[in-house]
């Protein structure tokens, strides 16, 4: 696992995004797995300047959606179907059709979970799979105690996550209390993992995740398992990280060809 340590989100989100732009310029219909929440919004904003900018050609990219909320209505605006169709397919230029997500709306929940895990396998797998971190150290919607061999399908989000997330709703009474997740199983096989974490409400997970033992009850230290993992940490996330200084040295010596 590589740990980057960056000054601020900005500082973040344009590493990622010169890395996403190097991964198109290799592979133009890169499947590229995005994360909701408000954490990988600058990563959004950067590709989308080199996009305007003519430095990357992401026209011929995919994306593929991380878990979505079970039951809100087709449309709803905070359907993480909506939010990634607002945030990254539209402002990239792309159209609907080069996006793949779980249907939240489906009445058989548990087809519609192994539906997609098989949609992703039969486009070729992720290549690239940007991640947040719950405050509870989840990935995706994968709660604590989720098996970290296990494939998308229907969780329960806990107290905390709802919570976290009512900022998003007129009220936690507005946020469901089920979605469907990628499981960690189905994260691990993407070719690049690149978690983001930016404030000081994360440097706990952080902590967990890239230092603790890999363990259920911290679903991102499954991190740990995966071959080319990267976590890209603001100062604040990074405050808790016994192992700081070497993780800054580490990337300070790194050659500038090798990228994440
Ligand atoms: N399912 C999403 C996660 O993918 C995201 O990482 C997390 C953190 O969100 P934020 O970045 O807003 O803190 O929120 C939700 O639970």
């Amino acid at each position: 696992m590589e740990v980057v340590i960056v000054q601020d989100a900005t500082a973040g989100g344009e590493l990622i995004a010169e890395t996403i732009a190097a991964l198109l310029r290799r592979k133009r219909d890169a499947l590229l797995g995005v994360a909701t929440g408000s954490t990988p919004l600058p990563i959004y904003q950067a590709l989308t300047g080199l996009v305007k900018s003519g430095a990357v050609d992401a026209s011929g990219a995919r994306i593929a959606q991380l878990d979505e909320y079970v039951g809100l209505p087709q449309g709803h605006p905070e359907s993480y179907r909506s939010v990634v169709l607002r945030e990254v397919v539209a402002p990239l230029g792309l159209s609907e059709e080069s996006f793949l997500g779980p249907d939240g709306t489906a009445e058989d929940v548990a087809a519609a979970c192994e539906a997609y895990d098989r949609a992703l396998a039969e486009a070729g797998g992720v290549d690239l799979q940007l991640l947040g971190i719950g405050t509870d150290g989840h990935i995706g919607f994968n709660e604590p105690c989720s098996s970290l061999a296990s494939r998308t399908r229907i969780k329960t989000l806990t107290r905390q996550t709802r919570e976290d997330n009512a900022r998003f709703f007129d009220s936690i009474d507005d946020v469901p209390h089920h979605v469907i997740t990628q499981g960690i199983g189905t994260i691990l096989e993407a070719r690049h993992l690149i978690l983001l974490a930016t404030g000081e409400g994360k440097a706990e997970a952080v902590a967990q995740t890239v230092e603790g033992p890999v363990a259920a009850l911290v679903p991102a230290s499954a991190l740990q398992l995966h071959p080319h993992a990267t976590v890209v940490v603001d100062e604040a996330a990074a405050s808790k990280l016994k192992l700081a200084d070497y993780f800054r040295d580490t990337y300070a010596a790194k050659p500038d060809w090798q990228g994440l």
